[in-house]
């Protein structure tokens, strides 16, 4: 076909780049066309204000073994194509559907011989379905005649040499041609106006005042959607001049217009006849042709955008038909992608539907990974990832093995309990491991919202799915192993629902089977995970959560048992610092040291920590150390060997100082324990460590008043009036004053102090160690040194039961304390003192303040006290006193 005889032709001076444009989606001029670019895809990065070639794909002929035997087949095709669009580039075997053509390269013979000349007005970088890329706004100039292709160094881009097209003013005297830009206009508004109830108020308007205001060269292109014009016809478009252009869209219009009445009068007659479904499918095919229309003519080029659109709908059909998923999962998404693909893609809804129907297909509904049940291999993960625990092992195994026994056990929740630092996330992962599950965790600190687990509805903006639906995705499978980190730190936030309320359903075997995530808004199998909890307290632990969970103590580590883990530890940081296998070696006083004086803690985090330093610093010796080998092996002639001893580094105490600096804990509690007044407690800290509590106290001239300070919660003041009131109740039967009737200190202030002042301390059981230090205060005798006490104190000098013997044990064991006094009912848990701490401490049990303090004081008061026979109540567990 020869260029445009009614408007002057010009080439354009440079080769421009071809965009090809597939199916409808064809730029005109007067329309701003968006257009989805994968990065990869030809020309994914344009530059803004760039001149393009937008040439339309033809349709592809069809298949071979389909084609006529002889006639207008492909190779008769490229035979009658100009020799100037002879194919330049291989073209690829087989037929062209639009998504094939994104990815293979398009060949001249192709395209068209039509197109439109485009200016690039926008570049914006975003996600097209699954990969990145590029959102491009592209305006149409003027109409091109395609005069000559040729290929680029990328066979995928090609460049074309274009003559741009006019259409030539209409001149007054042309009243055939004025006359059909009238009847074009007409019969859209007629079209309008039949189409009116099925569309927006405001969208007649825009179409009204559109018809009215387009120029008549391009009314033809703004009416190809009112129109329904074919593909080929939209492709014919761009080859034909105006009075050609405006008799091919009236006919268009007029067939439509006939459609539409013929359609009218049909469901007149049918009236109220017409099913639910047949009336849905009139007016869904109705609001595509009106939003065809709508994203064409508001140029923002919605039609198009709806394309690119449907390949992201037609991305999540693939996937729900290529994937297994459970018949609800399936009617839920295909509801999604219907719903969806009647919308126009600039709605936010149908993003909406798009993201959750994606989510619905990410989720692991039937992937499971088979359980690895064989126990001794279990048994040697844990063995080999965790040095003792012999207990918290034992237990792992148990619950493996009832496990293996009833596959469908609804097990207990393990809720693995214990200070910082003690291995509980690993242990965690061990059991993923020996199980041969995949690990996840749910980090739950400060989770306060209902929604954070649960999810939000979707019709909320920016609505997401809980975190339990998101770890299940992350973890692939539906059976993996859960570890719900930190679930003291839950959260409560009345206005805001209870997370531990919908905890309390994930957690329940009986209704876990149909957890409901709000946003998912179906139900979801949680009865194959294996959920494990881990929380340093059990105080903040809302009640029903706990009675569902057994709890497994990891009250700490001993000073062996850190040593032993020490050498697990250094071996990982040689891996972790490249050093080779045994470079450092860390001598065992150093060792003692650096447990003592650097990382007095239950658990090995800091001792990891400083292990980790001493590799960082050894690793700089090695280096310089291999650096000179090899200069050594270069030159023999300096003498060196060339085979040296393997380096090594043996740290010592003295070493200490250099590579961790000053020690960071001494032996203060010896220092501070040599003065009447200052009484050494054992505490149980809201992370579940235990630590030593120092109480000091001293007196001054006053009105008999009592002060307490470092910061002290409601129960530890109380603790104090009563360790008061005790000491003053028996001041004679101690011999602090003259007879029973006189006040002790009734003209002095007494002032109690519990450092560190800036952390917050409250509880009963401290109540003992308040007393003993207002008695030794009032004695003028000294605590005995290395002593420490616990046990709550009532007002009539008994000592009650308190919690934390362990951790309190060992943190006296830590602080290289020889006697502890503990409540004569807290017997029975001082078995579970690991007995290496147990042999090294001597442990005594009262029942009474007065046998407290004659072991804790020096120089025991002579008390006669009536109701308690001292001698044969005091205990000791290991009478070394
Ligand atoms: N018995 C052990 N044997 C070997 N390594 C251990 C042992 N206990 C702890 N570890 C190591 O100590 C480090 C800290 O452990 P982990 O992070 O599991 O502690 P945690 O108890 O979960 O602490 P937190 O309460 O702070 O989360 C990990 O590197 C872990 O492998």
């Amino acid at each position: 076909m020869a260029p445009n005889a009614t408007g002057p032709a010009a080439a354009a001076n440079d080769l421009l780049p071809v965009v090809p444009l597939f199916g409808a989606r064809i730029l005109y001029p007067g329309v701003v066309l968006r257009l989805s670019l994968r990065d990869g895809d030809a020309f994914a990065r344009l530059d803004d204000n760039a001149l393009v070639a937008c040439v339309p794909v033809v349709p592809s002929p069809p298949p071979a073994s389909a084609a006529p035997a002889s006639g207008d087949g492909a190779e008769n095709q490229d035979a009658d194509a100009p020799s100037s669009s002879k194919a330049l580039v291989p073209r690829p075997k087989g037929t062209h559907s639009p998504e094939q053509g994104r990815q293979h390269a398009v060949t001249s013979d192709q395209l068209a011989e039509y197109g439109c000349l485009g200016r690039i007005v926008k570049t914006v970088r975003a996600r097209i379905g699954p990969v990145h890329g590029s959102i491009v706004l592209v305006e149409g100039l003027t109409r091109v005649h395609v005069d000559f292709i040729s290929a680029h160094a990328d066979p995928r881009q090609l460049y074309a040499s274009v003559s741009l097209l006019y259409d030539s003013d209409i001149p007054d005297t042309d009243t055939n041609l004025a006359n059909k830009v009238t009847a074009v206009r007409q019969t859209a508004l007629a079209l309008v106006a039949h189409l009116q109830s099925s569309l927006s108020a405001s969208a007649v308007r825009d179409l009204r005042a559109l018809l009215q205001s387009a120029p008549a060269d391009q009314l033809s292109f703004a009416l190809v959607g009112l129109a329904e014009l074919s593909a080929d016809d939209r492709i014919t478009l761009l080859s034909q001049d105006l009075p050609d252009r405006l008799d091919l869209i009236l006919t268009s219009l007029r067939r439509r217009l006939d459609a539409v009445n013929l359609a009218a009068s049909i469901r007149d007659k049918v009236g109220d006849t017409l099913s639910k479904k047949q009336r849905e499918l009139l007016l869904r095919q109705q609001l595509e042709v009106i939003k065809k229309e709508l994203g064409e003519l508001d140029g923002s080029g919605g039609m198009n955008s709806r394309d690119a659109g449907n390949d992201d709908v037609r991305d999540l059909e693939q996937r729900l038909a290529d994937g297994k998923y459970p018949v609800h999962v399936v009617q839920h998404v295909e509801k999604d992608l219907k719903r969806a693909k009647a919308m126009n893609p600039a709605m936010a809804e149908y993003h909406t539907l798009l993201n959750h129907a994606d989510w619905m297909l990410s989720l692991p509904w039937t992937t499971v990974s088979p359980d690895a049940m064989d126990l001794g291999a279990a048994r040697a993960q844990l063995d080999a990832d965790h040095h003792g625990l012999e207990p918290v092992k034992t237990r792992i195994l148990e619950f493996l093995a009832v496990r293996k026994l009833r596959d469908a056990l609804h097990g207990p929740i393990l809720c693995l309990h214990g200070p910082p630092g003690v291995g509980k996330t690993s242990l965690g992962k061990s059991i993923a491991a020996a199980m041969g599950r995949q690990f996840a965790r749910i980090a739950l600190g400060g989770v306060r919202d209902e929604a954070e687990l649960r999810g939000h509805r979707r019709t909320y903006v920016g609505a997401m799915p809980g975190v339990v639906v998101q770890t299940l995705k992350k973890a692939g499978t539906r059976n993996p192993v859960i570890l719900l980190d930190e679930i003291d730190k839950l959260g409560r936030d009345p206005m805001r629902g209870d997370p531990a309320a919908a905890l309390l359903e994930i957690l329940d075997p009986e209704q876990n089977a149909h957890f409901t995530d709000h946003y998912l808004n179906v139900p979801l199998d949680l009865s194959q995970v294996l959920f494990v909890a881990t929380c340093n307290s059990l105080d903040t632990i809302p009640r029903p959560l706990l009675d569902r969970m057994e709890v497994i103590d990891l009250p700490g580590y001993t000073p062996s048992e850190k040593t032993a883990i020490a050498a697990t530890l250094l071996a990982k940081q040689h891996e972790r610092h490249g050093l080779p296998a045994n470079t450092v070696r860390i001598d065992p006083d150093a060792m003692q040291h650096l447990l003592f004086n650097y990382t007095r803690e239950a658990g090995v985090r800091n001792l990891e920590r400083s292990l980790a330093t001493i590799c960082r610093a050894v690793a700089v010796e090695f280096v310089g150390w291999r650096d000179q080998q090899t200069v050594a092996i270069a030159t023999p002639e300096r003498g060196e060997s060339a085979k040296a001893p393997p380096f090594t580094k043996t740290v010592r105490v003295a070493d200490l100082r250099d590579l961790l600096g000053g020690p960071k804990y001494d032996d203060d509690v010896y220092l501070r324990t040599m003065v009447p007044g200052l009484a050494v407690g054992l505490a149980y800290t809201g992370l579940g460590t235990g630590s030593v509590l120092f109480v000091e106290a001293t007196q001054y001239p006053g009105k008999g008043r009592l002060q307490l300070t470092g910061q002290l919660g409601k129960v530890l003041q109380e603790s104090g009036h009563l360790a008061l009131t005790w000491l003053r109740t028996h001041a004679h039967a101690l011999g602090l004053v003259a007879t029973a009737s006189d006040l002790l200190w009734a003209d002095r202030d007494v002032h109690v102090h519990l450092p560190a002042g800036a952390v917050a301390k409250d509880g009963p059981s401290a109540g003992v160690t308040l007393a003993t230090a207002l008695v030794s205060l009032a004695l003028g005798v000294p605590v005995r040194r290395g002593v420490a006490m616990t046990g709550e104190l009532t007002l009539r000098g008994d000592v009650l039961p308190v919690g934390g013997i362990v951790e309190k044990a060992l943190a006296a064991h830590r602080m290289h304390l020889h006697t502890l006094v503990l409540p004569e009912r807290n017997r029975k848990d001082a078995d579970e003192i690991p007995k290496e701490v147990r042999d090294e401490l001597t442990i005594v049990f009262c029942a009474h303040l007065s046998q407290v303090l004659r072991v804790a004081l020096d120089t025991p008061p002579t008390l006669t006290l009536p109701d308690v026979d001292v001698g044969a109540t005091v205990r000791y567990y290991a009478p070394k006193l």
